[in-house]
Protein backbone atom coordinates (compact mmCIF):
# COMPACT_ATOMS: atom_id res chain seq x y z
CA UNK A 1 0.00 0.00 0.00
CA UNK A 2 1.55 3.65 -0.49
CA UNK A 3 0.31 5.67 2.51
CA UNK A 4 0.71 9.57 2.98
CA UNK A 5 1.96 10.16 6.38
CA UNK A 6 0.72 13.92 7.37
CA UNK A 7 2.84 15.59 10.04
CA UNK A 8 5.46 12.65 9.68
CA UNK A 9 8.51 14.12 10.73
CA UNK A 10 7.23 14.73 14.68
CA UNK A 11 7.44 12.41 17.06
CA UNK A 12 4.29 9.62 16.66
CA UNK A 13 4.24 10.55 12.92
CA UNK A 14 7.94 9.98 12.40
CA UNK A 15 7.75 6.45 14.23
CA UNK A 16 4.59 5.34 12.49
CA UNK A 17 6.64 6.51 9.07
CA UNK A 18 9.08 3.42 10.02
CA UNK A 19 6.26 0.99 11.68
CA UNK A 20 4.56 1.35 8.10
CA UNK A 21 7.99 1.08 6.34
CA UNK A 22 8.85 -1.61 8.73
CA UNK A 23 5.33 -3.71 7.33
CA UNK A 24 6.53 -3.32 4.08
CA UNK A 25 4.48 -0.45 2.66
CA UNK A 26 5.46 2.76 0.81
CA UNK A 27 5.62 5.96 2.53
CA UNK A 28 5.36 9.74 1.11
CA UNK A 29 5.76 12.07 3.98
CA UNK A 30 4.60 15.74 4.07
CA UNK A 31 5.61 18.37 6.85
CA UNK A 32 5.65 22.10 7.43
CA UNK A 33 8.85 21.05 9.49
CA UNK A 34 6.96 24.04 11.89
CA UNK A 35 7.45 21.23 14.81
CA UNK A 36 8.82 18.00 12.99
CA UNK A 37 12.79 17.23 12.14
CA UNK A 38 13.93 16.58 9.03
CA UNK A 39 16.05 14.02 10.37
CA UNK A 40 13.32 12.23 12.46
CA UNK A 41 11.69 11.03 9.02
CA UNK A 42 13.11 7.58 7.73
CA UNK A 43 15.36 8.08 4.54
CA UNK A 44 13.45 4.91 2.69
CA UNK A 45 10.54 7.58 2.71
CA UNK A 46 9.83 9.93 0.07
CA UNK A 47 9.67 13.40 1.82
CA UNK A 48 7.70 16.81 0.48
CA UNK A 49 7.91 20.19 2.76
CA UNK A 50 4.69 21.85 2.66
CA UNK A 51 1.50 22.71 5.12
CA UNK A 52 -1.51 21.09 4.95
CA UNK A 53 -3.42 23.91 4.52
CA UNK A 54 -2.24 23.76 1.03
CA UNK A 55 -5.37 21.99 -0.34
CA UNK A 56 -3.87 22.09 -3.86
CA UNK A 57 -0.37 20.40 -3.07
CA UNK A 58 -2.05 17.71 -0.72
CA UNK A 59 -4.26 17.08 -3.51
CA UNK A 60 -1.66 16.76 -6.45
CA UNK A 61 0.62 14.46 -4.02
CA UNK A 62 -2.48 12.23 -3.22
CA UNK A 63 -3.00 12.02 -7.03
CA UNK A 64 0.97 11.76 -8.75
CA UNK A 65 1.74 9.26 -5.96
CA UNK A 66 -1.37 7.06 -5.92
CA UNK A 67 -2.10 7.27 -2.73
CA UNK A 68 -4.54 4.62 -0.88
CA UNK A 69 -4.76 5.84 2.68
CA UNK A 70 -3.62 9.04 4.79
CA UNK A 71 -2.78 9.14 8.30
CA UNK A 72 -2.70 12.35 9.87
CA UNK A 73 -0.15 13.47 12.59
CA UNK A 74 -0.10 17.56 11.66
CA UNK A 75 -1.80 19.21 14.37
CA UNK A 76 -0.21 21.92 17.11
CA UNK A 77 -0.63 19.59 20.22
CA UNK A 78 0.49 21.15 23.41
CA UNK A 79 -2.04 21.53 26.36
CA UNK A 80 -0.50 24.79 27.95
CA UNK A 81 0.60 26.67 24.85
CA UNK A 82 -3.25 25.82 23.24
CA UNK A 83 -4.19 27.46 26.52
CA UNK A 84 -2.28 30.68 25.97
CA UNK A 85 -2.99 30.79 22.28
CA UNK A 86 -6.28 29.86 21.50
CA UNK A 87 -6.72 31.01 17.95
CA UNK A 88 -3.25 29.38 16.64
CA UNK A 89 -4.82 26.16 17.62
CA UNK A 90 -8.05 26.58 16.14
CA UNK A 91 -6.87 28.31 13.00
CA UNK A 92 -4.32 25.54 12.38
CA UNK A 93 -5.77 21.85 13.73
CA UNK A 94 -9.46 22.99 12.28
CA UNK A 95 -8.61 24.20 9.24
CA UNK A 96 -6.16 21.60 8.40
CA UNK A 97 -8.62 19.00 8.69
CA UNK A 98 -10.77 20.61 6.32
CA UNK A 99 -7.92 21.20 4.04
CA UNK A 100 -7.04 17.54 4.16
CA UNK A 101 -10.61 16.18 3.31
CA UNK A 102 -11.24 18.47 0.42
CA UNK A 103 -7.41 17.23 -0.67
CA UNK A 104 -8.82 13.44 -0.30
CA UNK A 105 -12.09 14.38 -1.53
CA UNK A 106 -10.72 16.09 -4.90
CA UNK A 107 -8.42 13.35 -5.22
CA UNK A 108 -10.58 10.57 -4.82
CA UNK A 109 -8.93 8.91 -0.87
CA UNK A 110 -11.12 7.66 0.98
CA UNK A 111 -9.36 6.54 3.93
CA UNK A 112 -7.86 8.31 7.22
CA UNK A 113 -6.47 7.79 10.45
CA UNK A 114 -6.13 10.22 12.94
CA UNK A 115 -4.48 10.92 15.66
CA UNK A 116 -6.96 12.46 18.46
CA UNK A 117 -6.64 12.56 21.68
CA UNK A 118 -8.05 11.98 25.20
CA UNK A 119 -8.30 15.40 26.01
CA UNK A 120 -11.40 15.38 24.08
CA UNK A 121 -12.72 14.08 27.39
CA UNK A 122 -12.43 16.65 29.31
CA UNK A 123 -13.09 16.11 33.06
CA UNK A 124 -14.04 12.26 33.29
CA UNK A 125 -17.33 11.59 35.22
CA UNK A 126 -15.97 7.54 36.03
CA UNK A 127 -12.64 6.16 35.16
CA UNK A 128 -11.13 4.36 33.23
CA UNK A 129 -12.59 6.23 30.39
CA UNK A 130 -14.47 4.38 27.30
CA UNK A 131 -15.16 5.85 23.83
CA UNK A 132 -18.90 6.97 25.08
CA UNK A 133 -17.89 9.11 27.96
CA UNK A 134 -19.44 12.53 27.47
CA UNK A 135 -16.33 14.83 25.41
CA UNK A 136 -16.08 18.15 26.90
CA UNK A 137 -12.82 19.21 26.62
CA UNK A 138 -11.28 21.76 29.15
CA UNK A 139 -8.50 22.97 26.51
CA UNK A 140 -8.51 24.49 23.16
CA UNK A 141 -6.60 21.58 22.33
CA UNK A 142 -8.77 18.82 23.23
CA UNK A 143 -11.40 20.85 21.53
CA UNK A 144 -9.73 21.49 18.34
CA UNK A 145 -9.07 17.44 18.07
CA UNK A 146 -13.22 17.04 19.32
CA UNK A 147 -14.12 19.71 15.87
CA UNK A 148 -11.80 17.82 13.62
CA UNK A 149 -13.24 14.06 14.91
CA UNK A 150 -16.67 15.94 14.22
CA UNK A 151 -15.99 17.24 10.72
CA UNK A 152 -14.35 13.79 9.90
CA UNK A 153 -18.19 12.49 10.64
CA UNK A 154 -19.61 14.71 8.96
CA UNK A 155 -17.15 14.52 5.39
CA UNK A 156 -17.85 10.89 6.06
CA UNK A 157 -21.70 11.12 5.54
CA UNK A 158 -21.40 13.49 2.80
CA UNK A 159 -18.32 12.24 1.09
CA UNK A 160 -17.99 8.75 1.92
CA UNK A 161 -14.65 9.35 3.24
CA UNK A 162 -14.54 6.55 5.75
CA UNK A 163 -12.07 7.66 8.67
CA UNK A 164 -10.76 6.62 12.62
CA UNK A 165 -10.13 8.26 15.75
CA UNK A 166 -7.13 6.96 17.88
CA UNK A 167 -7.49 9.35 20.96
CA UNK A 168 -3.85 9.11 22.45
CA UNK A 169 -4.05 9.00 26.03
CA UNK A 170 0.29 10.09 26.93
CA UNK A 171 2.23 8.95 24.52
CA UNK A 172 5.64 8.28 25.44
CA UNK A 173 9.36 6.32 25.07
CA UNK A 174 11.40 6.64 22.13
CA UNK A 175 12.48 3.76 19.40
CA UNK A 176 14.35 0.98 20.83
CA UNK A 177 16.75 1.43 18.03
CA UNK A 178 17.68 4.58 19.43
CA UNK A 179 16.83 6.58 15.92
CA UNK A 180 13.49 8.46 17.22
CA UNK A 181 12.86 9.70 20.60
CA UNK A 182 10.49 12.52 21.90
CA UNK A 183 11.72 15.80 20.85
CA UNK A 184 9.40 19.09 21.03
CA UNK A 185 10.36 22.64 21.16
CA UNK A 186 9.12 24.26 23.63
CA UNK A 187 9.44 20.53 25.71
CA UNK A 188 6.35 20.36 27.41
CA UNK A 189 5.65 17.40 28.42
CA UNK A 190 6.59 15.79 32.04
CA UNK A 191 8.89 12.24 30.96
CA UNK A 192 11.48 14.27 28.73
CA UNK A 193 11.22 17.28 31.14
CA UNK A 194 12.10 14.62 34.00
CA UNK A 195 14.93 13.35 32.02
CA UNK A 196 16.35 16.66 30.17
CA UNK A 197 16.38 17.84 34.42
CA UNK A 198 18.77 14.29 34.66
CA UNK A 199 20.93 15.01 31.89
CA UNK A 200 21.71 18.54 32.59
CA UNK A 201 21.17 18.73 36.43
CA UNK A 202 20.07 22.23 35.88
CA UNK A 203 17.02 21.42 38.87
CA UNK A 204 14.68 23.08 36.72
CA UNK A 205 11.65 20.78 37.06
CA UNK A 206 8.67 21.75 38.12
CA UNK A 207 5.53 19.83 39.03
CA UNK A 208 2.32 21.32 38.12
CA UNK A 209 0.09 21.41 41.03
CA UNK A 210 -0.30 19.05 44.15
CA UNK A 211 -3.96 20.05 45.01
CA UNK A 212 -5.52 17.81 42.47
CA UNK A 213 -8.18 15.46 43.46
CA UNK A 214 -5.93 12.51 43.09
CA UNK A 215 -3.80 9.73 44.87
CA UNK A 216 -0.68 12.30 46.08
CA UNK A 217 -2.53 15.44 44.51
CA UNK A 218 -0.10 15.41 41.58
CA UNK A 219 -2.45 14.83 37.94
CA UNK A 220 -2.64 11.27 37.40
CA UNK A 221 -2.14 10.17 33.49
CA UNK A 222 -2.10 6.65 31.08
CA UNK A 223 1.53 6.28 29.68
CA UNK A 224 1.05 4.68 26.27
CA UNK A 225 4.41 3.24 25.05
CA UNK A 226 5.14 5.00 21.08
CA UNK A 227 5.86 1.54 19.44
CA UNK A 228 2.70 -0.09 20.99
CA UNK A 229 0.85 3.60 19.30
CA UNK A 230 2.49 2.61 16.07
CA UNK A 231 0.84 -0.88 15.78
CA UNK A 232 -2.56 0.06 16.93
CA UNK A 233 -2.25 2.52 13.90
CA UNK A 234 -1.05 0.46 11.09
CA UNK A 235 -4.26 -2.15 12.61
CA UNK A 236 -6.79 0.27 12.40
CA UNK A 237 -5.60 1.20 9.08
CA UNK A 238 -6.21 -2.18 8.37
CA UNK A 239 -9.57 -2.37 9.73
CA UNK A 240 -10.65 0.16 8.48
CA UNK A 241 -10.18 -0.87 4.39
CA UNK A 242 -11.52 -4.49 5.76
CA UNK A 243 -14.73 -2.91 7.05
CA UNK A 244 -15.47 0.53 5.22
CA UNK A 245 -16.72 1.79 8.43
CA UNK A 246 -15.49 4.64 10.64
CA UNK A 247 -15.05 4.38 14.45
CA UNK A 248 -12.89 5.94 17.59
CA UNK A 249 -10.95 4.17 19.65
CA UNK A 250 -9.05 4.71 22.81
CA UNK A 251 -4.97 3.88 22.96
CA UNK A 252 -3.76 3.95 26.85
CA UNK A 253 -3.16 1.11 29.28
CA UNK A 254 -5.74 1.53 31.85
CA UNK A 255 -3.39 1.96 34.41
CA UNK A 256 -2.87 5.55 35.89
CA UNK A 257 0.40 6.84 37.43
CA UNK A 258 0.24 10.45 38.94
CA UNK A 259 3.22 12.44 38.02
CA UNK A 260 4.99 12.33 41.46
CA UNK A 261 5.03 8.27 40.64
CA UNK A 262 6.13 9.03 37.05
CA UNK A 263 8.82 11.40 38.55
CA UNK A 264 10.01 8.33 41.24
CA UNK A 265 9.81 6.02 38.75
CA UNK A 266 12.72 7.89 36.45
CA UNK A 267 14.60 8.42 39.60
CA UNK A 268 14.87 4.56 39.73
CA UNK A 269 15.67 4.17 35.84
CA UNK A 270 18.28 6.99 35.73
CA UNK A 271 19.75 6.06 39.28
CA UNK A 272 20.23 9.97 39.66
CA UNK A 273 17.91 12.11 42.52
CA UNK A 274 16.34 14.83 39.76
CA UNK A 275 15.86 17.90 42.20
CA UNK A 276 12.48 19.82 41.60
CA UNK A 277 10.00 22.41 42.52
CA UNK A 278 6.52 22.12 43.23
CA UNK A 279 4.56 24.89 41.12
CA UNK A 280 1.13 26.08 41.12
CA UNK A 281 -1.37 24.10 38.42
CA UNK A 282 -1.05 24.55 34.86
CA UNK A 283 -3.97 25.86 33.03
CA UNK A 284 -5.91 23.22 31.21
CA UNK A 285 -5.03 19.89 33.00
CA UNK A 286 -7.36 17.29 33.86
CA UNK A 287 -7.21 15.55 37.52
CA UNK A 288 -7.00 11.85 35.94
CA UNK A 289 -6.85 10.75 32.34
CA UNK A 290 -7.23 6.61 31.99
CA UNK A 291 -8.15 4.64 29.11
CA UNK A 292 -10.47 1.63 28.87
CA UNK A 293 -8.90 0.58 25.33
CA UNK A 294 -11.03 -2.87 25.46
CA UNK A 295 -12.45 -1.81 22.56
CA UNK A 296 -9.00 -1.76 20.66
CA UNK A 297 -8.19 -5.03 22.01
CA UNK A 298 -11.10 -7.08 21.19
CA UNK A 299 -12.05 -5.58 17.36
CA UNK A 300 -8.67 -4.33 16.68
CA UNK A 301 -7.13 -6.98 17.77
CA UNK A 302 -4.44 -4.81 19.28
CA UNK A 303 -1.98 -5.95 22.12
CA UNK A 304 0.50 -3.27 23.91
CA UNK A 305 3.81 -5.16 24.50
CA UNK A 306 5.44 -2.25 26.84
CA UNK A 307 2.66 -2.18 30.00
CA UNK A 308 5.98 -1.08 31.90
CA UNK A 309 6.07 2.98 32.47
CA UNK A 310 9.99 2.06 34.19
CA UNK A 311 10.66 0.46 30.35
CA UNK A 312 9.34 3.04 28.63
CA UNK A 313 11.07 5.45 31.11
CA UNK A 314 14.59 3.54 29.99
CA UNK A 315 13.71 3.65 26.09
CA UNK A 316 13.06 7.79 26.33
CA UNK A 317 16.30 7.63 28.97
CA UNK A 318 18.34 6.27 26.50
CA UNK A 319 17.71 8.53 23.91
CA UNK A 320 18.20 11.65 26.01
CA UNK A 321 20.98 10.51 26.51
CA UNK A 322 22.31 9.68 23.21
CA UNK A 323 20.64 13.12 22.01
CA UNK A 324 20.88 15.61 24.96
CA UNK A 325 20.08 18.18 22.47
CA UNK A 326 17.48 15.97 20.61
CA UNK A 327 17.74 16.29 17.04
CA UNK A 328 20.07 19.68 16.72
CA UNK A 329 23.27 17.16 17.66
O1 LIG B 1 7.39 19.95 33.18
C1 LIG B 1 6.28 19.42 33.39
C2 LIG B 1 5.48 18.93 32.33
C3 LIG B 1 4.25 18.38 32.64
N1 LIG B 1 3.82 18.30 33.93
C4 LIG B 1 2.54 17.67 34.24
O2 LIG B 1 2.58 16.36 33.73
C5 LIG B 1 1.28 15.92 33.35
C6 LIG B 1 1.33 15.46 31.90
O3 LIG B 1 1.58 16.59 31.09
P1 LIG B 1 2.06 16.47 29.58
O4 LIG B 1 3.20 15.51 29.51
O5 LIG B 1 2.27 17.84 29.06
O6 LIG B 1 0.85 15.76 28.86
P2 LIG B 1 -0.71 16.19 28.84
O7 LIG B 1 -0.93 17.62 29.07
O8 LIG B 1 -1.40 15.21 29.73
O9 LIG B 1 -1.09 16.02 27.33
C7 LIG B 1 -0.66 14.91 26.64
O10 LIG B 1 -1.63 13.94 26.74
C8 LIG B 1 -2.81 14.21 26.01
C9 LIG B 1 -3.83 13.14 26.29
O11 LIG B 1 -3.90 12.82 27.62
C10 LIG B 1 -2.41 14.31 24.57
O12 LIG B 1 -3.48 14.38 23.74
C11 LIG B 1 -1.52 15.52 24.41
O13 LIG B 1 -1.17 15.69 23.07
C12 LIG B 1 -0.32 15.34 25.23
O14 LIG B 1 0.40 16.55 25.24
C13 LIG B 1 0.38 17.14 33.58
O15 LIG B 1 -0.18 17.01 34.86
C14 LIG B 1 1.33 18.32 33.60
O16 LIG B 1 0.88 19.42 34.35
C15 LIG B 1 4.61 18.77 34.97
O17 LIG B 1 4.23 18.71 36.13
N2 LIG B 1 5.81 19.33 34.66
Amino acid sequence: MRILVVGGAGYIGSNAVRGLINQGNEVVVLDALYTGHRKAVDPQAKFYQGDIENKFLVSQILRNEHIDAVMHFAAYSLVPESVKKPLKYYDNNVSGMIALLEAMKDAGVNYLVFSSSAATYGIPKQLPITEDSPTEPINPYGETKLMMEKIMHWADQADGIKSIALRYFNVAGASSDGKTGEDHAPETHLIPNILKSAVSGDGKLTIFGNDYDTKDGTNVRDYVEISDLVDAHILALKHLMTTNKSDIFNLGTAHGYSNLEILQAACEVTGIDIPYTMGPRRGGDPDSLVADSTKARTILKWQPQHENVQEVIASAWKWHQTCPNGYDD
